[in-house]
């Protein structure tokens, strides 16, 4: 038989066959000659580290996506007790654990320019591209950091008091009428309608939902969780991010939701950006400030400046929510710390609807503590932070990291390390006011050029719900299980708990009545 060429069928196939056998060989002989290089003559062949990792992206893949799924973060910390504090815990990037060295990895300053790892990001989505946290080049990410630098500053933060009060009052005052909350869900409502408020001037008003804010946090989750297979499979990922929400319904909900979302936000920026809600006595946003600012009309085109949307709505919700849920845990649990912090709360609020500012509960010691303890425990960020030192090598003692190569370290393990938090699962706030020096081995919001842009607003957040909460409300725990509700035990960037959690629960016993 021969086909219309007149070549005949069999001679094709053979001819097909060897093509497929000469391109699997050629295949072959490439990963050898790769697997050669990355093990013996890479750069960092020397450094420390099981040697199976060096050689394949798949080590980190077992761990993080199948048959184990966010656990490389779990991995690294046993590699570092068998190979010591450095260790290549793949065949690019470099895993550092010393509580010293911080400020070098994450070092600012002219001299010091760090890039982002788009591996570690899997850069390149559609609708995501345009964000600050996406922009690995360090000069765009300063531009577009300076660029709402001011609207997330301390003393706009303090002017924005009024709104997170009010958002802790509302809560509050809907928990008197509840038996039990789910408290993860609750202060997500809470840190949601903030943060939309104050970056679109409209709130979500989750704090009405029946459920809260259950639905934002099963999709910030849903959209986490697909961070390390967006690692291996970068173009997979991407391509879900830009599928329009009505196809992506058939298959996935919690991605649906994210796109349907990216689909509302982009028509309010459009409005801004042109200016047509000026007509309107409306309050400013972080779309004005960059606006009117100075930075290019590329940097200004709507699809970017949703990105960015993205990023500070999702960031401004799940990390502080879970920071607060963990520690009213924890002041649930431990009868001496919430009632020594009940104690402390009424030299300032000396009744329980007492008025009080943030400058006065920031001045509370105690307090204080609380909140540092809550944020070493809870790991709203977890996972490992990778830079990169563009323009210099990195010494760590006797190694030599080439500039170009991913170093970093990971919050989780170092809020972990009994050897700088003695007996680190137990929440002890005692620990900060006995060693003042312990705050510079806080790393929760990160450290150096892209710290948390939001630090600021978490804090304020974090001291007026911790305290009007505490002082107003008798609550003990429900339904709620340490090791799957409270403690981290997935990484996903963020740090997650045993993913079937419903949350943290209280049931509210009363009101405090002096
Ligand atoms: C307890 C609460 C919070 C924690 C623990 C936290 C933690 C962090 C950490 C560790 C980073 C650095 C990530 C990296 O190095 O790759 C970061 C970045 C960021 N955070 Fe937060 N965050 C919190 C709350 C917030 C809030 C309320 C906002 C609201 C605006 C926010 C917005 C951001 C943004 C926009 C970035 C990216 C900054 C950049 O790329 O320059 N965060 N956060």
């Amino acid at each position: 038989m021969s086909n219309p060429e007149g070549i005949p069928i069999s001679f094709l196939t053979l001819a097909l066959s060897n093509a497929f056998q000469y391109a699997f060989v050629a295949w072959i002989a490439y990963y050898i000659a790769v697997s050669i290089y990355r093990i013996h003559f890479h750069p960092l062949a020397k450094l420390p580290g099981p040697k199976l990792a060096a050689l394949t992206y798949w080590y980190e893949f077992y761990y993080d996506v199948y048959p184990y799924q966010f656990q490389y973060g779990f991995r690294i910390k046993q590699l570092h007790e068998q190979y010591g504090p450095i260790v290549r815990i793949n065949p690019r990037h470099i895993h550092i654990h010393d509580h010293e060295y911080f400020d070098t990895i994450y070092a600012s300053g002219a001299n010091h320019r760090r890039d982002r790892c788009s591996w570690m990001h899997h850069s390149g989505s559609r609708t995501m591209a345009g964000s600050m946290l996406e922009a690995m080049d360090h000069d765009l990410h300063k531009s577009r950091r300076s660029a709402v630098s001011n609207f997330f500053s301390k003393r706009s933060v303090q002017a924005l008091e009024p709104l997170v009060l009010s958002s802790v009052e509302r809560l509050v005052q809907r928990l008197k009428d509840e038996e039990t909350v789910n408290l993860n869900n609750a202060f997500a409502a809470m840190t949601m309608d903030i943060i939309s408020a104050y970056c679109f001037g409209e709130s979500m008003n989750s704090l009405e939902y029946p459920q809260y804010g259950k639905d934002w946090l099963e999709m910030l989750h849903g959209g986490i969780q697909m961070r390390p297979l967006g690692r291996q499979f970068p173009w997979l990922v991407n391509t879900l991010y830009d599928i329009p929400p009505n196809v992506m319904a058939r298959f996935n909900a919690d991605m649906a939701r994210i796109n349907t979302w990216t689909h509302q936000m982009l028509p309010k920026i459009v409005r801004i950006l042109a200016g047509e809600d000026e007509k309107r006595d409306v309050q400013r946003t972080v779309f004005h400030e960059i606006r009117d600012g100075k930075m290019s009309a590329e940097e200004k085109l709507p699809m970017r400046l949703m990105g960015e949307s993205h990023v500070i709505l999702g960031a401004g919700t799940e990390t502080t929510a879970r920071t607060l849920a963990v520690t009213t845990y924890y002041l649930m649990k431990k009868h001496d710390v919430g009632e020594k912090l009940r104690d402390e709360l009424k030299t300032v609020l000396s009744q329980p609807d007492s008025a009080v500012s943030l400058a006065q509960l920031e001045a509370l010691p105690y307090l204080s503590a609380v909140i540092n303890e809550g944020l070493r425990v809870a790991h709203g960020v977890a996972s490992r932070q990778p830079r990169i030192a563009t323009h210099e090598d990195l010494i760590y003692k006797q190694w030599t990291i080439p500039r170009g190569t991913p170093v970093m370290q990971s919050s989780h393990l170092l809020h972990m390390d009994p050897n700088v938090f003695p007996d680190p699962l137990d929440f002890q706030p005692q620990r900060w006011l006995d060693n003042p020096e312990l705050k510079r081995n806080l790393f929760a919001f990160g450290r150096g050029t892209r710290n948390c842009l939001g630090m600021n607003l978490a804090i304020s957040e974090l001291y007026f719900a911790i305290a009007l909460l505490w002082r107003r409300l008798d609550t003990e725990i429900y339904d709620t299980v340490e090791e799957r509700d409270v403690l981290t035990t997935n990484d996903c960037f963020l740090g997650m708990t045993d993913l079937k959690s419903e949350g943290i629960k209280a049931r509210i016993v009363g009101v405090v009545e002096k």
